[in-house]
């Protein structure tokens, strides 16, 4: 059986990994922080780990890609999207005014993953502008907080799954800021991933590092994909971390490693005199909401 790192139980990340699975048993190891996850696959403790990197409202989640690029060589195996769902979570009664109704101005703090906050941006300023944000390093994580620190006024951003797993009540449902709220996943370790599921195509992540001083470059690097009408889904720059200014420009290519004309692309991208870095080929799944088990 294979062993797959993640967020803890009740995360978005978790509910997007069983939504993957469709029941297909694995072995969850859950961990805190996502730097723990990363690193408990790149220490070779478990097969994979459960990357979220992409959002809807908030864009790329650029620490979790910087750590793809910078601190561990984990090749992305798989690659699919998932609902973020975020309701208001916490004690049963706490923040029951005498009407019966939500009395908001019991509410002092609101702890949550911070991509999740982010999400709900729009509804904190409507309702409880005054509430102190929390960081934390998941949703789920931030309900536990919450449930063990009854009658603070604390409230947390997270799942109907995390508020289940930690016996806590929904204050208010989906308060995104937007209703098509939906997250990037991949799943990154060293082999493919044989899912029983079947995917909905192939993509190719590529990295490329441009050479100083060449102007031009990134038009003749684009050049590369489109005269081969090589389809990119995604191009975005990072900063190399190194020199003010110096950056890499992550690129996704809707087609396999493998296929025909994606190597030649490469190969051209080099001669120009940019370095590339395969980040991982691998299988795309898109989400099927008929399937899908969201509340
Ligand atoms: O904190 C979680 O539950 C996560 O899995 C990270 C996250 C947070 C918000 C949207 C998507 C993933």
């Amino acid at each position: 059986m294979k062993s797959i790192a993640v967020l803890p139980q009740g995360s978005v990340s978790h509910e997007a990994l069983l939504h993957l699975l469709g029941g297909e048993s694995v072995d969850l190891v859950h961990h805190k922080l996502i730097s723990e996850v990363f690193l408990s696959t790149a220490g070779g403790t478990t097969d994979y780990s459960v990357i979220p990197i992409e959002n809807t409202i908030e864009g790329s989640v650029s620490l979790h890609i910087d750590w793809l690029i910078n601190e561990v060589n984990l090749p992305m195996q798989a690659e699919w999207i998932f609902p973020s769902i975020q309701n208001l979570i916490g004690h049963p009664q706490e923040f029951k005014g005498a009407d019966g109704k939500t009395d908001y101005s019991k509410i002092v703090r609101i702890l949550s993953h911070p991509v999740a906050t982010a999400q709900c941006g729009q509804y904190i300023r409507e309702h409880a502008p005054w509430a102190e944000l929390e960081p934390t390093g998941s949703t789920s994580g931030a309900v536990e907080i919450v449930k063990d620190n009854p009658g603070k006024g604390w409230a947390a951003i997270g799942t109907t799954l995390g508020a289940a797993t930690h016996g806590l009540e929904i204050v208010a449902r989906r308060i995104t800021d937007h209703n098509n709220n939906f997250t990037r996943f991949v799943l990154v370790g060293p082999e493919p991933v044989a899912l029983a599921r079947k995917s909905n195509g192939d993509k190719t992540s590529l990295l490329v590092t441009l050479p100083e001083d060449f102007p031009g470059a990134l038009h003749q690097v684009l050049a590369a994909f489109s005269w081969r009408k090589l389809n990119l889904s995604r191009i975005e720059s990072r900063p190399t971390k190194k020199k003010l200014g110096t950056y890499y420009f992550y690129i996704d290519v809707l087609e396999p490693i493998e296929s025909v004309l994606l190597p030649g692309a490469i190969e051209e991208i080099k001669a120009l005199g940019c370095q590339v870095r395969i980040l991982g080929s691998y299988p795309t799944y898109t989400y099927e909401e008929e399937k899908a088990e969201v509340q």
